[in-house]
């Protein structure tokens, strides 16, 4: 189970609750990872993503210089239909039972008033405002936003995206605040959601272009930012990608190393996601009940110059951005553990 510390099968029959909480590695410090509500097709799929989303929280947690371990939940439901109250307190109420070891947050189909419910029974919870600056959806916006200019300075010798064509695949919480972000700076917008009203909104606000969730990635742009879910980076996708780059918010974005390797072959350049998302965990773990907007803000912004040295390593050394990246977090996980 990719050294998983503990994982926990979550079952409560009065609210239907079923749900997964993967804790991956606490060495650095308790695992902080969201809570995703997703109505997986099968159980097997939702372990996976469980397993897959805490290993990539101890990596982004590692990569940041935070002092936080990896971990993340499952919740299988659908949150447009099955997301109740007693669902989330329910959840809350089995964070409780793991005494601080896993501490949860926002994810897909979370929302800031569903974490305010699995507040009531659990101290265990991040991304309220009691507990800091509420939603961290902004700082990961944020971070992602100054990712993509430091991908476009790699690979166009300026950060400048005015004039430059955009495909953003999922405009929820970050996706859609990351085109709101690409507007301004001018660039020209190609939208994609399985949630219809979603993309209305930003053919309406941005003057983008629609296209299905399924050709986001083949259309002609300049950047692809995919902010829905894993794995749409594979060997069906990758030969089709016309960007140079790809610098998204989704997590665990490559189904495995080797379509690291295809795009790297095709010399598209590739944002490893856990390093450009980092905005979100960056400001549950370094707000306070009082604030700390400031210091939040000057670590997100800082996710670009990490990116500038993942590139440069990754051109020097010859492999790829996503290697270095997790050679980097590695390093600072042996060191802790040596220590
Ligand atoms: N919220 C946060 O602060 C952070 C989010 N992330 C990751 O960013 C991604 C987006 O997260 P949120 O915006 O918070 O979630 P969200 O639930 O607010 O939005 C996800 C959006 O993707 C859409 N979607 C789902 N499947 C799709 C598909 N196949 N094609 C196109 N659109 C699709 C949904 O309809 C929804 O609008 C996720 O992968 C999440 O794990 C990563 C770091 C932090
Ligand atoms: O920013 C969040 O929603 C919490 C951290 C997290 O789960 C993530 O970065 O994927």
């Amino acid at each position: 189970m990719n050294g998983h510390e503990d994982v926990v099968f979550v079952q409560d029959t009065d609210t239907g609750l079923r749900a997964i909480i993967a804790v991956h590695d606490t060495t650095l410090g308790p695992a902080l990872g969201g809570c995703r509500v997703w109505p997986y097709e099968k159980p097997a799929d939702a372990l996976t993503d469980a397993l897959r989303l805490s290993r990539g929280m101890t990596y982004k947690n590692s990569l940041a210089g935070l002092d936080l371990g990896g971990g993340k939940a499952v919740i299988i439901a659908d949150p447009r239909k099955d997301k109740t109250p007693a669902l989330m307190e329910a959840f809350g109420r089995h964070v409780e039972r793991l005494s601080g070891t896993y501490i949860t947050a926002e994810d897909v189909g979370v929302s800031p008033d569903d974490m305010e419910t699995v507040a009531r029974h659990t101290d265990h919870v991040r991304g309220t405002s009691a507990t800091g600056l509420g939603d961290p959806s902004p700082y990961t916006a944020l971070g992602v936003f100054e990712g993509i200019k430091a991908s476009a300075k790699h690979v166009f010798g300026s950060s400048d995206l005015d004039g430059k064509t955009v495909s953003v695949q999922g405009l929820g919480h970050v996706g859609y605040d990351v085109a709101r972000q690409l507007h301004a700076a001018g660039a020209r917008l190609i939208v994609s959601d399985i949630h219809a009203p979603a993309v209305l909104k930003a053919i309406e606000t941005f003057g983008a272009t629609a296209v299905d969730p399924g050709e986001a990635h083949m259309v002609d742009a300049d950047i692809f930012v995919p902010c829905a879910l894993g794995a749409g980076l594979n060997a069906r996708t990758v030969p089709h990608i016309q960007a140079k780059i790809v610098a998204g918010a989704a997590n665990n974005q490559l189904e495995t190393p080797a379509d690291g390797i295809a795009l790297r072959k095709r010399g598209i350049l590739y944002a490893p996601d856990y390093a450009i998302n980092a905005g979100g965990v960056i400001s549950i773990a370094l707000a306070t009940p009082e604030g700390g907007d400031n210091l939040v803000r000057q670590k997100t912004f800082a996710i670009g110059d990490t990116l500038t040295t993942i590139f440069e390593r990754a051109a020097k050394e010859e492999t790829t951005p996503e290697q270095v990246a997790d050679t980097m977090a590695e390093e600072r996980l042996a060191k802790a553990k040596a220590a």
